[in-house]
């Protein structure tokens, strides 16, 4: 009897520590770290993603949505992929540099409220709010300048640009978050003055008055 329960030590002892070896082995590549900044970027991905389908069929209806409403482009794509790369060569060579939990804490606080704010946009205009700019006036289009719409004319804009870069300000990605910084703001650069072409040929002196008393949202962008 006490011989079994000596052997059953030994192996309960050897198989603890090649336990705990392959653990530490599993923890060195996915370390805590890691484990927590991918993960809150693939849930905030996710959740953005579902959420903009979400409240467009809730919105515009079913047979009026089509998975172009997910939002996701081959630029997009290849943007994400890149950070990612970016984020799993930063942590295998400088794991230091993903440390600064208060910076990637500060990235999560703003990728929730860039969520906010691109949510809160989306609720406020409603049908008036499609992911296609609109080029011809529809009866249902109304010009929307009330709730947050009363502080910036873009609200949906300015919260995508702020939950974009904050991705990569959480992954502490230095190349990524100047990267996104660039092309997300000269993407809405150039995509404000066209769609206030047709708002302003929609609503006339009404969104040049509009214009006049409400920023845009979007750094830099008049
Ligand atoms: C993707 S939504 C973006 C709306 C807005 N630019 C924003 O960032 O919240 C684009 C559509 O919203 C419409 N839109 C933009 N501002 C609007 C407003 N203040 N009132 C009504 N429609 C607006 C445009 O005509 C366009 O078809």
């Amino acid at each position: 009897m006490s011989y079994f329960n000596h052997l059953l030590s030994n192996i309960q002892s050897e198989d603890s520590i090649l336990v705990r070896h392959i653990f530490a082995s599993f923890s060195d590549l996915y370390s805590y770290t890691a484990c927590r900044q991918l993960s809150q970027m693939f849930l905030a991905i996710i959740f953005f993603h579902i959420s903009e389908y979400i409240l467009a069929v809730a919105i515009h209806g079913k047979s009026n949505v089509t998975l172009k409403s997910l939002l996701i482009s081959k630029n997009y794509l290849l943007a994400m992929i890149f950070s990612l790369l970016e984020y799993f060569v930063e942590i295998s060579l400088f794991p230091a540099l993903k440390e600064y939990w208060w910076v990637s804490n500060l990235g999560l606080a703003l990728v929730l409220i860039g969520e906010l704010i691109r949510k809160m946009a989306i609720i406020t205009a409603g049908q008036s709010f499609t992911h296609l700019i609109k080029i011809y006036h529809e009866e249902h289009h109304k010009l929307i300048t009330h709730g947050i719409y009363r502080f910036v004319r873009h609200p949906g804009y300015a919260g995508f640009f702020i939950w974009s870069v904050s991705t990569q300000i959480m992954l502490c990605n230095p190349i990524s978050t100047i990267g996104f910084a660039v092309v997300v703001w000269r993407f809405f650069a150039e995509r404000i003055p066209y769609e206030e072409y047709f708002l302003r040929h929609f609503f006339g002196s009404q969104y040049e008055e509009y214009a006049q008393r409400t920023p845009s949202g979007v750094p830099f962008v008049k």
